[in-house]
């Protein structure tokens, strides 16, 4: 695998991690703002039906006020209960009847009433101590029962004198109730009551009002235990009861509740404080999504004395479909732009590390040509003279070595010459080092244009040259090859005298004139021994009067 598949691999996974960090902590965050929002959704929800509650609770009590001050209303009662006991107790006697009649009677207009705005469901007066029904002005044929371990708000109310309100199980219906003791003397309020006066509502009424303010569905739901030991069969039947048998809906804003709270988890309906709000959302089997928060109904015995636990819970429910198909788009967005941003890095990483790594080989192939070149022009200068350009002494004698062993094998023949030129010095002298640098140039271009390619030129030493010459012809063949020898050697002599090196000076050229030895080489000879030779030859030339070639 090749380093940029490496890089982009690499740098792949890095981008695959990076978005995948996207996705999970958008998922995380948009889900953390849906829980949010349902929690504040259940929060609001549970405020409002407090506020109301306790509205409605109060208003009972103020009818009852009402209702307990109206002096005729109270002289009946009065002459009512002494009527009840002196007729031996429960539902008393005729005389009970009479004032139990007028006392209905006179309230019958303003029942009406109030039942009407109020939707009112109870007006009960009671006879203390504790609770003996004397008159249930919304049911008129029942009186006379007790209701001492049933009816603890009016056991507490003629108990100690005092006003009170909440939400109790009955044996008709559970509801909203505020409760004013009734003394012998209206304002009189110290002590014993000799009774009391119950005005109730139901949950109903109230949760209509809730579903009008807040558009969510309500239910009140009651343990099954404890409306069973409450109620009376033939409205106990007339609960809607649920799939789960431990809870009975006691009121509700929807029809169609009994098929939510079926599906809700059950968890939402187990023990806990008073206080603890529960929230669930849940995907129904028509597709619909519901969140439904839950909190414990407090009644009277359950806010006043911690006594009996929870009689139930109050329920809310609302379609979230909408801000469920807004979570799951936001969801499939954020996977969109992963995988967008993704292909979009990977398209720019892929071109990026192309035009990298071209950028990169250009470069590394121009850094090889230029290593390449100065290999060569290092080469060029280790092997050759630097100021003609011929082989340097010790290439020669590498080369020569390797063409004397070939030429063996072919059965040819060698000769080497020997060329220095002639007063050299006196150029020098005249001329200057340039010129004279100059002429040995001029001189070098000549002796290997007039040699044939197979031939060795190289710069002996400061004006001298030494040449290796290969025969064209067997070596058998003495004769001719001697006089080949000597054309050569005459050639490269009358090539010189020929030459005529122009310079940048007044007397315009420079002739020169060479003193040339060459002797053949003998069978396996040394070189060094011909080149011995032909030094002492080329000296022969020199004092034999120079510009001459002298063949030994
Ligand atoms: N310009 C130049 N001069 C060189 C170079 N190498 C050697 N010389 C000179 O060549 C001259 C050789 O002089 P000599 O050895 O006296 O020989 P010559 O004057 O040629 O006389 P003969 O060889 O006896 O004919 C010296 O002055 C050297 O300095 C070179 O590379 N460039």
């Amino acid at each position: 695998m090749s380093t940029s598949t490496r890089i982009f691999l690499a740098v792949s996974v890095f981008i695959i991690i990076i978005d995948s960090l996207f996705v999970v902590l958008n998922a995380f965050f948009a889900r953390e703002a849906l829980q949010q929002h349902f929690d504040s959704w259940g929060d609001d929800r549970r405020a409002t039906y407090s506020i109301l509650r306790d509205q409605t609770l109060d208003t009972m009590q103020v009818l009852a006020e009402i209702f307990s001050r109206d002096p005729q209303l109270h002289a009946l009662f009065i002459e009512g209960r002494d009527a009840v006991i002196s007729e031996g107790g429960g539902p008393g006697g005729e005389e009970a009847a009479i004032f139990r009649t007028a006392l209905l009677k006179r309230l019958q207009p303003a029942w009406t009433v109030a039942r009407r705005d109020f939707k009112l469901r109870q007006l009960h007066f009671h006879i203390g101590p504790a609770s003996l029904s004397f008159l249930r002005v919304h049911q008129p044929d029942h009186y006379g029962d007790r209701m001492d371990n049933l009816r603890h708000i009016i056991v507490d109310a003629t108990a100690d004198g005092q006003r009170r309100s909440g939400f109790e199980l009955g044996r008709i219906y559970s509801g909203l109730r505020g409760v004013v003791p009734i003394f012998p003397t209206i304002g009189k309020h110290r002590g014993a009551a000799i009774g009391a006066l119950e005005v109730g509502t139901s949950y109903q009424p109230l949760l209509e009002i809730l579903e009008y303010h807040t558009g969510s569905d309500f239910a009140v739901l009651l343990k099954a235990d404890r409306v069973d030991r409450a109620m009376w069969d033939q409205f106990r039947k007339d609960l809607v009861t649920l799939e789960r048998d431990d809870l009975v809906v006691e009121a509700t804003t929807s029809k169609c509740i009994a098929r939510v709270i079926n599906e809700v988890p059950s968890n939402l309906f187990e023990g806990r404080s008073q206080d603890q709000l529960q929230i669930a959302h849940f995907q129904r089997a028509d597709d619909r999504w519901i969140v439904v928060a839950t909190w414990p109904l407090e009644d009277y015995l359950s806010r006043t004395r911690s006594q009996g636990g929870t009689p139930g819970f109050v329920a809310v429910c609302d379609d979230v479909t909408g801000e469920m198909d807004a979570y799951q788009r936001r969801l499939a967005t954020s996977v969109i732009y992963a995988i967008v941003a993704f292909l979009a890095l990977e398209i720019v990483l892929y071109f990026a590390i192309r035009n990298g790594t071209r950028h990169l080989q250009r470069r590394v192939e121009a850094a090889t040509q230029s290593i390449r070149d100065l290999n060569s022009a290092l080469k060029v200068r280790a092997e050759t003279d630097s100021l003609t350009g011929l082989l340097n002494r010790t290439t020669f004698y590498a080369i020569a070595e390797e063409t004397r062993h070939r030429v063996q094998q072919q059965a040819q023949g060698l000769s080497v010459a020997m060329i220095d030129i002639d007063h050299f010095k006196r150029i020098n002298d005249h001329y200057g080092h340039v010129i004279g640098d100059q002429v040995i140039r001029a001189i070098a271009q000549t002796l290997r244009a007039t040699v044939r390619d197979g031939d060795l030129v190289c710069r002996y030493g400061g004006e001298e040259f030494l040449l290796l010459l290969q025969h064209p012809v067997a070596r058998d063949e003495a004769l001719e090859a001697s006089s080949t020898l000597e054309a050569v050697a005459t050639r490269i002599h009358a090539a010189v005298s020929a030459l005529r090196i122009p310079i940048d000076q007044p007397d315009a050229e420079i002739r020169v004139t060479v003193s040339v030895g060459v002797t053949e080489m003998h069978g396996d000879e040394a070189l060094e021994c011909a080149i011995n030779r032909a030094d002492g030859l080329l000296y022969a030339a020199k004092r034999g009067g120079r510009n001459r070639v002298v063949r030994g």
